[in-house]
Order: structure tokens, then C-alpha cells, then sequence
């Protein structure tokens, strides 16, 4: 890639979209990509344990984590310090991606970066939304969430249609149709494992502040508002349930167990894994709709060994309690206790 001029204000480029969709994946496309810039990661998780950061591959000290919230309402106000300590920082980053959480609204993430704390040493490049080709209709069960997708990819100024090796070309030009049928002139880039070009995602200059409402941003740095961005309530929507156990699961019966007992209201599960059969390398588990997928890694590193997942579903049919005995019964038998 031609090198890219450094600036006054510090670029930074939104990466949203649905739970699962990819973003973690392009994140590490673009980090391990050929741009020769100091690159400072911020990651949202919506669930209470950080499992996102940790799959960030490559840039461990530039990494920082925002858990158990979602940056565009609940904790809004950890984006900005976050922001604000990154780019004061000795050795401050020539780039920052932000990694949203998958039920974030991009709009109420896009406003903080037009408050007055920031707006003169922020500049907003991109808005970018990946979307799983695969699942793009998979939601048309609850509207809430076809709503927030509709509002993230409405918001973004690309989208990255990605996971076209699962959803193949008839799949793929079907929601081709529908995102132009939707959306003005969205521009579209389809994607395997977020294999886009970094000339089409980085220094793009594309985010357009006239979409925004500037009364309204105006409002909003009182911080007296009510608006919908900042009320928008996921507690409705999503819940989140955590696991975690320092006794070795057994990889054989969790593979099974995801795949053929996780519940259809788990919308999203994502975790680390101890496992008897590879005591001393991290297992990662990976569930989006019906694709579950369980691979073993490298080594733990300076992370603490022991089994972290997070499920993401519906507040009023995910049964915690039938997760909680489902991931319980994958524990391999021993006598160590459990927390
Ligand atoms: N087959 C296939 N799998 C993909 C592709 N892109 C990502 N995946 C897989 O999809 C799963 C979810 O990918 P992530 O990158 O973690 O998705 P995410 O959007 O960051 O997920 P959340 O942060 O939980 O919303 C992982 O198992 C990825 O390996 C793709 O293009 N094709």
C-alpha cells in the first residue's frame, strides 16, 4: 500500500455489524496488513468477560479493551477516556480502528467522535460494516434486530460483505439486490475471512458528518439530552450470560454440544477453552447462528488458564440455566472445583 500521510488529526475508522459477522477477522486483516503505521486498536465487548481483545493477533501493547457495555449508549463515556488516554499517549498511534460490539447503533458511536472533547483531534475516516453474507436474512424473526442491522448498515459508508465462501454467489447476489434496493448508493465489497484491500478501508476519507445531526450533537455534549443514541436500551433486545471454570473440558463433547444442543436463541457464543485433550494450548469455541466451530490455538501466553465463554441471545427465551447445565456437563470428570 502507498504510504499514508500523516495528519494533525488522527484518522480512525468504525468497524460495526452484526454479532459474528466478521469484524474481529477484518480487524486482524487490516493490523497484519502492509500499511507501515502505528496502529492503536480499540474493542467493544458487549458481555461482561473480554474475549475480543485476546483474539486481536499482533498488536497485544496497542490493544484496549472497552467490556460490558456498548460503547454507543451505556458506557459512552469509557469510549471518549479511552480515546483521550490512546491519543496522549507517549508514542500516540497514527491510526485507530474501532472495533464496535455487534449491537452497537454506529450513529450513537459517530456523535462522541463530534463532541467537542474530540472533534479537534479525531478525525472520523470510515464508517465500515460487515455483514455475513450467510445469515444476512437469518433474523427476520425479530424485527428489533433486523432494525439495528438495518441501522448499521444504513449508518456505514461501505459495507464488506463477507463470509461469501458460506453464503455462495446466488445467496451472495440476492442480498447484493437487497442492500441497493435498501440502501443509496452504499458502496459494497464482498470478502472471504475480510480479505478487502487496505487501500478501501484505511485513509478513505469517506465518513460524511452532513448525515449527522449537528443540533443534536450540539445537545448531546451538555449530556442533557434524551435521544434515541444514547436510550437505545440493548437490555431489551440482547442478554448476555458468561461461563467460566478452571476445570479441563472435554474439546469432544463440547464440539458436540455446540453443535447439535446449543439453543437457537444463542444468537452468538465466543470463548476460550481448557481442555483436557490439549492441557497447555487454548482452545477457542466459535458460534454464529448454527456454524459452531471449535479450533485449538497457540499457547495461553500470559493469560490465565482457564475456560471463558460468553453467549450472547434473546432476554426472554435464553434459558441461563439449561446453558449453565449443557456447558457443565462438557467439564471433564475431576475431582479439581469448578467456579
Ligand atoms: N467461513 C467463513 N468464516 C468466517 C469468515 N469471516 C469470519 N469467519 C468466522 O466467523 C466467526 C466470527 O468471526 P469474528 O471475526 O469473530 O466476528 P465478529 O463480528 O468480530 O464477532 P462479534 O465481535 O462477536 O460480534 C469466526 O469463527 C470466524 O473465523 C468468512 O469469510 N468465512
Amino acid at each position: 500500500m502507498e504510504p499514508i500521510e500523516l495528519e494533525s488529526q488522527v484518522p480512525l475508522t468504525i468497524l460495526t455489524g452484526f454479532l459474528g459477522s466478521g469484524k474481529t477477522t477484518l480487524l486482524n486483516r487490516i493490523l497484519n496488513g502492509d500499511h507501515g503505521l502505528r496502529v492503536a486498536v480499540l474493542v467493544n465487548d458487549f458481555g461482561a468477560i473480554n474475549i475480543d481483545s485476546e483474539l486481536v493477533v499482533g498488536v497485544e501493547d496497542q490493544v484496549m479493551s472497552l467490556a460490558n457495555g456498548c460503547i454507543c449508549c451505556t458506557i459512552r463515556d469509557d469510549l471518549v477516556e479511552t480515546v483521550l488516554e490512546t491519543i496522549n499517549r507517549p508514542e500516540s498511534p497514527e491510526y485507530i480502528l474501532l472495533e464496535a460490539s455487534g449491537v452497537a447503533d454506529p450513529g450513537g458511536i459517530s456523535m462522541t467522535f463530534m463532541d467537542s472533547e474530540l472533534r479537534d483531534q479525531i478525525r472520523l475516516d470510515s464508517v465500515t460494516c460487515v455483514l455475513d453474507a450467510e445469515q444476512a436474512f437469518s433474523h427476520q424473526q425479530y424485527p428489533a434486530i433486523e432494525l439495528l442491522k438495518l441501522k448499521q448498515i444504513g449508518f456505514a459508508d461501505m459495507m464488506v460483505l463477507n463470509k461469501v465462501d458460506l453464503a455462495g454467489p446466488t445467496q451472495v447476489q440476492k442480498v447484493r439486490d437487497w442492500a441497493n434496493d435498501q440502501f443509496n448508493r452504499l458502496r459494497i465489497v464482498e470478502a472471504e475471512y475480510g480479505n478487502v484491500p487496505l487501500e478501501v478501508l484505511l485513509s478513505v476519507g469517506r465518513f460524511d458528518p452532513s448525515q449527522l445531526d449537528f443540533d443534536v450533537v450540539e445537545d448531546c455534549s451538555t449530556g442533557s439530552c434524551d435521544h434515541e443514541h444514547h436510550t437505545v436500551d440493548h437490555s431489551k433486545v440482547f442478554s448476555t450470560w458468561s461461563y467460566e471454570t478452571k476445570t479441563p473440558m472435554d474439546l469432544d463433547c463440547l464440539r458436540e454440544m455446540v453443535k447439535r444442543k446449543l439453543p437457537a436463541t444463542v444468537y452468538r457464543c465466543k470463548g476460550f477453552v481448557h481442555s483436557v485433550q490439549e492441557p497447555v494450548r487454548r482452545a477457542i469455541v466459535q458460534c454464529v447462528g448454527r456454524r459452531t466451530d471449535v479450533t485449538v490455538e497457540g499457547d495461553w501466553g500470559a493469560t490465565e488458564i482457564r475456560t471463558r465463554i460468553v453467549a450472547i441471545g434473546s432476554p426472554a427465551e435464553m434459558d441461563t440455566e439449561q446453558l449453565q447445565i449443557l456447558f457443565d456437563e462438557c467439564r471433564a470428570q475431576s475431582t479439581e472445583s469448578s467456579l
